[in-house]
């Protein structure tokens, strides 16, 4: 590029020529000029001239703006009919004229014009354009300018919301169970006395999240447990795979491996849950695969009482404590009970975090457990040991400085069907480079699965989902329809409440020919467990049940889950149907709608990427066999279940011989017929069992009208 620019000499005739152009352009400027004066004179003459305080300051070319505004409309008339005036003139002359009215705001804080208020300003001014127009024929549209100081409200742009690397490029595990085998000899890193216990068990191969998620828990616990391979911390893991997809064994295996070498007894696994139920079924599988080893579990849901778990938890000595469990399996409440009352009790060698349901222990993180915890595993009383491995501190930041001393790490394992994407959530739980394995559909990635329909969570691929619109009073017949008419052997019933499940029960009872139980949090663990056994012993054909045996309860053979009524979440629905169709075996999910749910319902599976919902309509011709029978059951349970009052004045059923009111469960029961269906009044008590779920639109009336709570006593 050149730096200087040479002007060469053209020559003689050229230079002429040059000379005669410049001649007549400037006399088309100066004949320019002459009718651009002459035009302005015209118009100086045919406007009336200013008066004295109306003239112009020839210091201020704000001000000298300002009358000329004024002329749109008459200078003496009224502001309200200056502006109607100025509002006809916009009309008249359209968006460009009215805006170049008003356009001389932008420049008032500025002081002189602004790019954008030129053509505005030439409009109000008279001036004429440079072609010769006169300048209201010039003026443009106002462009949209940034006002400094505009307070005024104004649509801000939608931030985009994004996930962290992690979450949005998990480590893919295979949706279908029955495809993604992986025969135990493949994973040649699991110990032979485990991959022994394994198939005694029947397992003969790994299912994809286990085949994920298992050599990976390895691999972090290779250097042995007391250090993360090379002197690092190890990542916590998130699992999100389907219900009954194997995540129990995908973390018990590693554990119970990464822990056979350990030579002193402390607890160096902590698995927490949100139900007893669910520990207690943890803990024996934990049991299973530590047989054969010296490893030892304790659990703690407070099954028994404080004094009875800390025997089984730590023992006094000469010289102090002695810890008796290696594995411990708690529910929240019971664990910080431990942590604030058990002398003696440590977590200081804490190797394993594992929480079970973990979007659900994330929601009872007010309960303030997690930071318990962690203080308990980072706690440093006393003088420091003189093995610095056996020391935990928690460092603030990790530094270079920080990764020199090895220490013992804590790792995290999360497991959930249902595992919340949602980072912020996530963050409570004070993950380390955290690592994500997922069967979720929500970020299709290159490698998803062609079945795969885009949505929240995943869902087994043995289930079938259908519905079945029908009016309140028709549910009852079309539990029992699926029961006796279809011929189910194995069948879960879920409602929204205790009252809504017991209301049930007392129904299929008197209806009779079905073997139906009630599980709810009106019986105690041990009833509890009794039932969930029978049920599994195929005992009990028809488990009439709250929310209490939604999430993770494994009872194999349930052939038909049915929702009595609507869950009002998708997590629920997810957790609910997901205790048929387990372990690549077939299943279905019926879902009772009442016309009012039906769309909100739809919509919300839809969204959640349920596969495939099939609609039924039940004719009432196949209901009407069992009419007759449903009715004598309601004369029957209204004659079964009179009332009387016991010694405190609370009201005895004749079935059960006591009071449910101020004797049992501070509950009073009447049972009166309302048309075709039964209603059960309970009062004196509150909601209970969480019934939550479509409230207004399925539930049944709370207060009987007074003349009919006057006939009933009488
Ligand atoms: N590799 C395997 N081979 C055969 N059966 C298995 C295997 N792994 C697990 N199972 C069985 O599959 C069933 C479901 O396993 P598990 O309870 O671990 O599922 P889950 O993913 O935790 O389900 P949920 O999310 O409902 O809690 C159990 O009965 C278990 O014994």
């Amino acid at each position: 590029m050149a730096l200087f620019h040479v002007a060469r000499y053209p020559g003689p005739e050229a230079a002429a020529a040059a000379a005669a152009e410049e001649t007549a352009a400037g006399d088309r400027a100066r004949a320019l000029l002459e009718r651009l004066q002459s035009r302005a004179r015209e118009r100086q003459q045919r406007e009336p001239a200013p008066s004295e305080a109306d003239a112009p300051s020839e210091a201020s070319g704000r001000r000298r703006r300002r009358p000329r505004r004024r002329r749109r409309g008459s200078p003496e008339a009224p502001r309200g009919k200056r502006r109607r005036a100025d509002s006809e003139h916009a009309d008249a002359g359209g968006p460009g004229r009215a805006r170049a009215g008003r356009a001389p705001l932008p420049s008032a804080g500025a002081g002189g014009p602004t790019p954008r208020a030129g053509p505005c300003l030439r409009a109000g001014s008279g001036e004429a354009a440079p072609d010769g127009r006169p300048a209201e024929e010039v003026a443009e549209p106002a462009a949209p300018a940034l006002v400094l100081g505009g307070f005024g409200r104004r649509k801000t742009s939608k931030v985009q919301p994004f996930l962290p690397a992690w979450l949005a490029e998990p480590s893919r595990v295979r949706k279908d169970i029955t495809e993604g085998l992986v025969p135990i000899e493949d994973i040649p890193e699991v110990h032979p006395d485990l991959q022994k216990q394994l198939r005694a068990q029947g397992v003969s191969s790994y299912f994809p999240v286990q085949a994920a998620v298992i050599p990976a828990l390895l691999e972090s616990a290779a250097g042995g447990f007391l250090v993360g391979r090379g002197g690092y911390r190890p990542s916590d893991l998130c699992v999100s795979a389907p219900t009954g997809s194997g995540k129990t064994l995908a973390f018990v295996i590693p554990v119970v491996q990464a822990l056979l070498r350990r030579v002193v007894c402390h607890i160096r696994a902590l698995v927490v849950l949100p139900t007893k139920e669910l520990a207690q079924q943890v803990s024996k599988v934990f049991n299973i695969y530590t047989d054969a080893t010296p490893l030892r579990v304790a659990l703690v849901i407070g099954q028994k009482t404080l004094a009875k778990e800390q025997e089984s938890l730590v023992q006094k000595t000469a010289d102090g404590y002695r810890c008796l469990a290696d594995i411990m399996v708690a529910t929240p409440g019971r664990l910080v009970d431990h942590i604030d009352q058990t002398p003696g009790f440590s977590l200081q060698q804490l190797r394993f975090l594992v929480v079970d349901e973990a979007d659900r222990m994330i929601d009872s993180m007010h309960q303030s457990w997690l930071p318990r915890v962690v203080a308990a595993a980072f706690q440093s009383v006393g003088p420091r040991e003189p093995c610095a491995l056996l020391q935990r501190r928690q460092v603030q930041a990790e530094t270079a400085a920080s990764t020199c001393c090895p220490q013992m790490p804590l790792q995290k394992l999360l497991f959930s069907a249902t595992l919340t994407q949602n980072p912020e959530k996530l963050q409570q739980l004070g993950l380390h480079q955290p690592r994500l394995f997922s069967t979720g559909v929500a970020h299709r990635g290159p490698d998803a699965a062609d079945g795969d329909v885009g949505g929240k969570y995943a869902f087994p691929t043995g289930l079938t989902h259908h519905y079945v619109p029908c009016s309140l009073s028709a549910k009852p017949l079309l539990v029992l329809h699926l029961v006796l008419r279809m011929g189910f052997s194995r069948v879960l019933c879920f409602t929204n409440s205790r009252e809504n499940s017991h209301r049930l029960f007392l129904l299929v009872q008197a209806f009779g020919g079905v073997n139906a139980a009630e599980f709810s949090s009106r019986y105690g663990p041990g009833q509890r467990r009794t039932i969930l056994k029978q049920f599994e012993q195929g005992k009990i054909q028809l488990l009439i049940s709250t929310d209490a045996t939604a999430r993770g309860i494994d009872v194999q053979g349930v052939e038909l889950v049915v929702n009595y009524d609507a869950p009002q979440y998708l997590r629920t629905y997810v957790h609910r149907v997901g205790r048929t169709a387990r372990a690549g075996n077939a299943g279905q999910a019926f879902t009772l709608l009442l016309k009012v749910q039906e769309r909100r319902f739809l919509q919300m599976l839809t969204e959640g990427g349920v596969p495939a919902l099939e609609r039924h309509e039940l004719p009432s011709e196949l209901l009407q066999p069992l009419v007759p029978r449903y009715e004598e059951a309601l004369s029957q349970l209204e004659r079964t279940v009179k009332v009387r009052l016991c010694g405190s004045g609370g009201l005895v059923t004749r079935a059960s011989g006591v009071c449910r009111g101020c004797c049992q469960d501070a509950r009073r029961e009447e049972v009166v017929r309302g048309g075709d269906r039964l209603i059960l009044k309970l009062w004196g008590g509150g909601g209970g069992g969480g019934a939550r779920g479509w409230r207004g639109e399925d539930a049944e009336p709370s207060v009987l009208p007074q003349e009919e709570r006057k006939q009933k006593a009488a």
